[in-house]
């Protein structure tokens, strides 16, 4: 649905070119939540803004819906953008206006109709859980009722994407993850295609499909959230994942306790459906052995449960083998950390 290709964006002032986006090429299928994360200053910004045509690029094309984003201009681009709207770190409010016009502003620029106007506001404040608050003023809300409105006023015009620039860092914690439960009932309900950057692994891992991760303007890696989660390719990826706590390698697992153990270590890494299978409970009673558990993991993102397990067993080589080719069977990776 939204294809970038070969995009690079190069700000030049005459005296020094920068270049903030660098030969991206993506592609975002109709309906995904995609998160692109990055450290500041790895492009993030640059490139959502090419997204929505307030930058051109410098080579490349970016298509949605099979439009040229980047070459369309005037009214064309003006049509076009209707179509693409924008979720703000710091909210965008006009402050002298209530929930209510500040939803409604982009119909009436849009000269829709004042009844419908008025039924679509309704709607949309049910939508986003603001009941009760139309009459009040940005003055008078937290920062994520703000943000409500902040996304209720970005599918007025029934949008076909909707952009997230940041749309939780000004937010704290428990707030965080009620706006992103928000924007992910919003995307599985109307199929809406969402494309967000932050440089918080936490959102990606609450609500992406897949994630592209941003480093000195170039896309360093790519790919499904639980394949990037279980298999960060990347150092700048390998930091990310750590962000999320529950998954920090190094600060849960002592190695050196493996190294003390006589006989196997095996790390077992499952992802969606195999994380519901008694995985020890049937080693055990096929073979027989008793497994130790060493240390194990579980981290939830939108495409269920991942987890990893660290299994201490004494067995033959044959039952080793066979301990691993079950486990493959039962689409759980298994790794012989240690052998012994
Ligand atoms: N209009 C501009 N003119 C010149 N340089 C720019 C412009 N916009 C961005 N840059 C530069 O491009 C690089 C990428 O910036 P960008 O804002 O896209 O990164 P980012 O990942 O969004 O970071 P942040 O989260 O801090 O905004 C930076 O070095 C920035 O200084």
């Amino acid at each position: 649905m939204i294809v970038l290709r070969n995009i690079s964006k190069i700000f030049d002032n005459g005296k020094v070119a920068l270049t903030a986006v660098d030969n991206v090429n993506l592609a975002i299928e109709q309906g995904q939540i995609y998160g692109i994360i990055g450290y500041s200053g790895a492009g993030k910004s640059t490139l959502i803004r090419l997204l929505n045509g307030l930058e051109k690029p410098t080579t490349g094309s970016v298509t949605i819906n099979g439009q040229d984003i980047s070459a369309a201009k005037g009214e064309t681009l003006r049509q076009a953008r209707l179509k693409i709207s924008m979720v703000f770190q710091h909210f965008n409010l006009l402050w002298s206006r209530t929930v209510s016009e500040n939803i409604a502003f982009s119909m009436q620029i849009a000269g829709v109709p004042k009844a419908k106007i008025k039924a679509r506001v309704t709607e949309l404040v049910e939508l986003v859980g603001l009941k009760g608050r139309e009459q009040a003023y940005p003055s008078q809300l937290s920062g994520g009722q703000k943000q409500r409105v902040g996304i209720a006023r970005a599918l007025a015009n029934n949008p076909d994407v909707l952009l997230c620039d940041e749309a939780t860092s000004a937010l704290d914690p428990q707030t965080t993850d009620q706006i992103l439960d928000l924007l992910l009932d919003i995307n599985r309900r109307f199929k809406l295609t969402i494309v967000l950057i932050t440089h918080e692994m936490h959102v990606v891992r609450k609500i992406c499909d897949r994630v592209a991760v941003m480093e000195n303007g170039k896309v360093v890696e790519e790919g499904e959230v639980l394949q990037v989660f279980t298999h960060p390719q990347q150092p700048i990826t390998q930091q990310f994942v750590r962000q999320v706590s529950q998954y920090a390698e190094e600060e849960t697992f002592n190695t050196e306790l493996a190294n003390d153990l006589e006989g196997t270590v095996i790390k077992l890494t499952f992802t969606g459906h195999s994380t519901h299978k008694p995985v020890v409970g049937e080693l055990t009673l096929r073979y027989g052995l008793p497994f130790n558990i060493l240390h194990g993991k579980m981290t939830q993102t939108a495409h269920g449960v991942f987890g990893q397990l660290w299994l201490h067993v004494v067995a033959t080589e044959e039952q080793l083998n066979n301990i691993l080719a079950d486990l493959q069977h039962s689409d759980i990776e298994g790794e012989v950390i240690k052998h012994g």
